[in-house]
């Protein structure tokens, strides 16, 4: 044997990462161990506490955990005594028991220790509403003579720091979660929900969960030991706000704590006569591809708790109340006065998200048709079908809307909210900053208006949040708590995971200038098969998704792409496009081959912008620029999940984008300083992978508000109609010969035809200019 050899064995110099030869690390390759984004050192004592944490688990955890599962083995006695049948019964009983939620007091994490956590992981919590108000001391007024000294420069300055004080005094630190054990034996969920938590492989909490399930699950006890706190009233529950990266894991979040409050209220209230399920749960998301998604994570964590998770469809019914004040769209223009003055807020192209909702009504009726011919063919009218059991509702809000009006809007007739839904005491809006933007807005108010309960609980969840839209669901909230016999609102807790600024941190960013539209095609190609690896960087690993600003352009580049793959890889079946004209039963099969790796380039809208949850796509490609800094972070967001490593976000511009490209440039810049990477002029590394240099970002142009709020409705005027719509590699000249062509070819034929029409009237044929030329015919 070769001593050397053995020797060496493990001493053997690995190739470092991004050196060739290196194994390339990709969200498809799906090894990410710890989903979390954010682990600062701050003094070091969170690292400390874990470890002793751990130490502390149950028994079994310890053993399990350590993997020492053999340190038993030594005190294996074979001689002793076999047990009796009651000694086994007993055991079994004891086993039990520990198994249980622990009833002794948890021991809770002291303030400046759950500070320390809180600040490693990046945690802000504030709280945005209803705190008791205390008698206000009276302040000494400065006198008129001082005022004027100071000059509006400092008095600026002193308001800001004035503003910054009153934030940092509303800023909370509860308890964080540290694990999942922590839910069952500290925050007391029921069993099976901590299982399949379990076995859904979840291991560590991301940010999100770590700051918002204590909260949402025992808030008494998560604010326990956190100071500031006197007037924040917590018995009858919070509202919550939870802003955090692209996933990272918000789903779950919302997910658990409304399914566990559902088996506590069904074990404290069921009696043989009540119905086993009751809707206590409303999830609202905009499209229906991310309803679905969340129906199946529900449903994987619902397994064996008797918890219903079902999607809203036409035909359902629910149990429902006649609505006694009746609701006209009054209340709408009421929605309507917020929205004149949020005209800011952060939307999608309305031809996108909005035709999606129209193209589900469609979809809709037909399965409805389907359902109604079945249901004649039981000889069973439409109102004697059975109303539907669930617990949690998951829909996207005017198909909710339309089942709560009772139908379809008439053009011109206000809608009246015929029906509430008394039972509902949680509504969760997923995508909550769109929902409440103004192309929602009056379908998610109508839902709330109709969820009567007075004690309704309200979580939003977003990884953007434009602070007009929060300011819209603060003063929503404090003026519905009006109309409650309490008056007071429940305290509304904000929690911001990152900073607050929009960031897609762990991914790579690049940002690519192409002279004309064609070039866009070809830079596209060139990512999918680079000529030499100079050419734009490594080569865009399948699966990744392309977004383009409308259905017609993604229709069109998916015709020029088709070809792209060499038939012995797949062909044209790797190559696919998704958007909202096309049927729902299209739109779920095009999902699943996506998912299951046999399409690799998937193109698409906005559609699949938001919440969509594709574990292992490489890469995202705006072939058009986004309408949005939200709606970049959204789109870039759809790879890096869960905190995997290896995803690209390439966005191609050309001259027409340059007055809208400075927000994206921006969030390029916030995600990377995020990720701890500075920018640099010098640099040349990362000049070269695209990321954006400084004099680039000092030198784009800084978009008027007024064509913020126009792209954002719009997207970029030239690309929704005209030439520049459709797709090509033909350069601007050769279109031009060809419509040149064309048109002579018109020309041609027009003049032959008057010439025969002459002829045919006996007169003379007009004379033509150029008689020698014949033309292409
Ligand atoms: N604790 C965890 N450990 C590992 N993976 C997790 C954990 N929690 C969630 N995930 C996974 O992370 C992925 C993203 O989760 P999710 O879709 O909830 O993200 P999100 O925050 O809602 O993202 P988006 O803002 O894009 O909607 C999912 O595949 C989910 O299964």
């Amino acid at each position: 044997m070769d001593i050397f050899k053995v020797l060496s064995r493990g001493i053997k110099a690995q190739p470092k990462k991004n050196q060739p030869g290196a194994p390339q690390l990709l969200p498809s390759a799906g090894a990410k161990v710890n989903p979390q984004f954010f682990h600062d050192n701050v003094g070091g004592s969170n690292s400390k506490r874990s470890k002793k944490r751990k130490r502390k688990g149950t028994q079994a955890n310890n053993a399990t955990e350590s993997g020492d599962d053999d340190s038993d083995a030594s005190d294996v006695d074979y001689f002793a005594p076999k047990p009796t049948p009651e000694e086994l019964a007993a055991k079994k009983d004891a086993e039990l028991k520990a198994d249980e939620p622990k009833k002794q007091k948890p021991k809770l994490m002291e303030e400046d220790e759950c500070r320390q956590t809180l600040k490693s992981h990046r945690l802000k919590f504030t709280v945005l509403a209803g705190r008791v108000q205390q008698p206000e001391e009276p302040t000494e007024k400065p006198s008129k003579k001082k005022k004027q000294k100071k000059d509006k420069k400092e008095q600026e300055e002193e308001d800001k720091k004035k503003k910054k004080k009153d934030e940092d005094k509303k800023q909370i630190y509860p308890q964080p979660l540290n694990s999942f054990g922590e839910l069952k034996y500290t925050y007391g969920i029921h069993p099976t929900l901590a299982d399949n938590i379990t076995r859904q492989g979840f291991r560590v909490p991301t940010e999100v969960q770590m700051g918002s399930l204590p909260l949402q699950l025992r808030p008494e006890m998560a604010l326990e030991k956190a100071s500031g706190v006197e007037d924040v009233k917590v018995e009858r529950g919070i509202d919550f706000l939870g802003v955090a990266p692209t996933g990272s894991g918000k789903t779950i979040s919302f997910l658990i704590p409304a399914i566990d409050a559902i088996i506590k209220r069904r074990a404290e209230d069921y009696t043989p006569e009540t119905d086993e399920h009751v809707l206590q749960a409303i999830v609202v998301a905009p499209t229906r591809e991310l309803a679905s998604q969340i129906v199946n994570e529900g449903r994987k964590l619902a397994i064996g708790t008797g918890v219903r998770v079902v999607l809203m469809k036409r035909t359902l019914r629910l149990v429902a109340e006649e609505n006694k004040q009746e609701e006209t769209e009054q209340d709408g223009k009421e929605a309507d006065k917020d929205s004149d003055h949020d005209s800011e807020a952060e939307s999608e192209p309305e031809e996108v998200l909005a035709s999606d909702e129209e193209e589900e009504e469609e979809e809709d009726s037909d399965a409805e048709k389907n359902e109604e011919s079945k249901a004649k063919g039981d000889k069973k009218s439409k109102k004697e079908r059975p109303i539907t059991k669930v617990d949690i509702l998951v829909t996207t809000p005017k198909i909710l809307l339309n089942f709560l009006c009772g139908g379809e809007k008439e053009k011109g007739k206000p809608r009246i909210v015929k029906k509430t839904l008394p039972t509902v005491q949680s509504l969760i809006l997923d995508e909550a900053d769109v929902l409440l933007d103004p192309i929602f807005r009056k379908q998610t108010m109508g839902i709330w208006r109709a969820c009567t309960h007075p004690n309704l609980g309200m979580t939003c969840w977003s990884a953007t949040m434009a602070s007009n839209i929060e300011a819209l669901l603060t003063k929503s909230i404090e003026k519905r708590a009006k109309r409650t016999p309490e008056q007071t609102p429940k305290p509304l807790i904000r929690l911001v995971v990152g900073l607050k600024d929009t960031a897609v941190p762990n991914i790579t960013h690049k940002l690519i200038y192409c002279a004309t539209e064609p070039g866009k095609l070809l830079a596209l190609r060139q990512l999918l098969h680079p000529v030499s690896s100079a050419d734009s960087g490594p080569p865009l690993r399948p699966p990744f998704l392309v977004f383009t600003q409308t259905i017609d352009r993604a229709q069109a580049l998916h015709d020029e792409l088709k070809y792209d793959i060499p038939l012995e890889a797949g062909g044209s079946a790797r190559v696919a496009v998704l958007h909202s004209s096309l049927s729902d039963s299209v739109r779920s099969k095009i999902m699943a081959r996506f998912r299951s790796g046999e399409v690799w380039v998937l193109i698409t809208t906005d559609v699949l912008a938001r919440g969509v949850d594709f574990a292992g796509v490489n890469g995202v490609v705006n072939y058009d620029v986004p309408v949005s800094a939200a709606a970049y972070v959204h789109r870039a967001g759809r790879t890096g999940r869960a905190g995997r490593e290896g995803g690209v976000a390439v966005t191609f511009y050309t001259k027409d984008d340059i007055p809208f490209v400075k927000s994206v440039a921006n969030v390029i810049a916030m995600s990377e300083k995020q990720a701890g990477k500075d920018i640099d002029e010098k640099d040349t590394v990362k000049a070269a992978q695209g990321s954006v240099q400084k004099w680039l970002l000092d030198a784009l142009p800084k978009v008027a508000k007024e064509d913020k709020r126009k792209l954002k409705v719009r997207g970029v005027e030239s690309r929704r109609t005209g030439g520049k719509a459709t797709i090509t590699t033909k350069s601007s000249w050769e279109r031009r010969r060809e419509n040149n062509r064309r048109e002579a070819i018109e020309a041609s034929k027009r003049r032959k035809r008057e010439a025969q029409k002459a002829e045919k009237e006996g007169g003379a044929a007009p004379v033509e200019k150029d008689e020698d030329w014949t033309g292409l015919d």
